[in-house]
């Protein structure tokens, strides 16, 4: 059956040796670097990949998932400006409807702190300057900690950013998630100038929560981020969120939009 869907082309499906622990199809597979010498493996691994094929479909040529949507990780993605209380909400959201928090943010600044992290003076770099970091290394930290996790279900907070956060998604992703919409919490600027500043003097330890990279902060995310919540609003796919009230009435109207949208 192997060999029959490596000469057909056709597509198949199998868990692990890829980047993902999802099932994905045997031509994205080959690019993976454990099977780039794949013209070199004896025997008995072949078979025991043949042990690994979940599903053939010769009828299937592209290189699309086969997996049903039902069966992929379900994403939703958060986004706001800076401080307009996404972590605050995920954390309620998290308790209520057992979704997987992932903040792009937080990842990155595990990542600066990791000893021997070739990222981490890059990372530093775009943090304090309020810049968003180039796509490959923030949504190789998103898929790793999804396929770490175990879980199917995501909140991606703070992420697309900008649009070559969105590009590299849809390269590297897209396929193999079940997206379910934005979920975008407004907030007055001013508002959020004023949390991150009670954030820092009350000891984040954030080297973003001052007021020179906040300004720089809002800019990108005026310039940037706001552009991909328009791009996903043209696409119905964005469910908008007033931001400024206490965090207990913001949640009221979250748990609507996660009961309405049926989890
Ligand atoms: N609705 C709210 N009313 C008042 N304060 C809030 C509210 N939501 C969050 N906060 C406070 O504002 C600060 C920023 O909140 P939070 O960290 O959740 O924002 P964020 O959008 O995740 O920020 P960032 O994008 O900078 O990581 C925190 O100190 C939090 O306690
Ligand atoms: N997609 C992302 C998310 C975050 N960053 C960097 C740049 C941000 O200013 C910083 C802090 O993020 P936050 O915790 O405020 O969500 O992290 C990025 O480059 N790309």
């Amino acid at each position: 059956m192997l060999y029959a869907a490596i000469r057909s082309g056709g597509t198949y499906l199998r868990r692990d040796l890829c980047n993902f622990n999802y099932s994905v199809p045997f031509s994205v597979c080959r690019q993976h670097k454990a099977l780039q010498y794949h013209q070199f493996l004896d025997k008995s691994i072949l078979r025991s990949l043949i042990n690994k094929v979940v599903t053939y479909s010769s009828s299937t040529k592209s290189n699309k998932l086969i997996m049903p949507e039902e069966k992929k990780p379900q994403i939703v993605f958060v986004l706001g400006g800076p401080g307009a209380g996404k972590g605050t909400q995920c954390s309620k959201i998290v308790e209520r409807y057992h979704f997987v928090h992932l903040s792009a943010g937080d990842l990155l600044r595990e990542e600066r702190a990791r000893e021997g992290s070739e990222y981490g003076t890059l990372i530093e770099d775009y943090i304090r300057n309020g810049k968003i970091v180039p796509v490959e290394v923030t949504c190789s930290l998103l898929e790793k900690a999804m396929q770490n996790s175990g879980k199917n279900r995501f909140l991606i907070d703070g992420f697309p950013r900008n649009q070559d956060n969105l590009d590299g998604w849809t390269r590297q992703m897209a396929d193999k998630v079940n997206f379910q919409f934005v979920l975008f919490f407004n907030c007055n600027e001013d508002t959020c100038v004023e949390r991150c500043l009670a954030r820092g003097q009350g000891g984040s330890g954030r080297s973003d929560d001052n007021l020179e990279s906040l300004k720089k902060r809002i800019q990108t995310y005026n310039n940037d981020s706001l552009p991909i919540i328009k791009h996903y609003e043209q696409l119905g796919q964005v469910k908008q969120v007033d931001a400024n009230p206490s965090a207990e009435e913001v949640f009221k109207k979250v748990e609507d939009i996660f009961s309405e949208a049926g989890f």
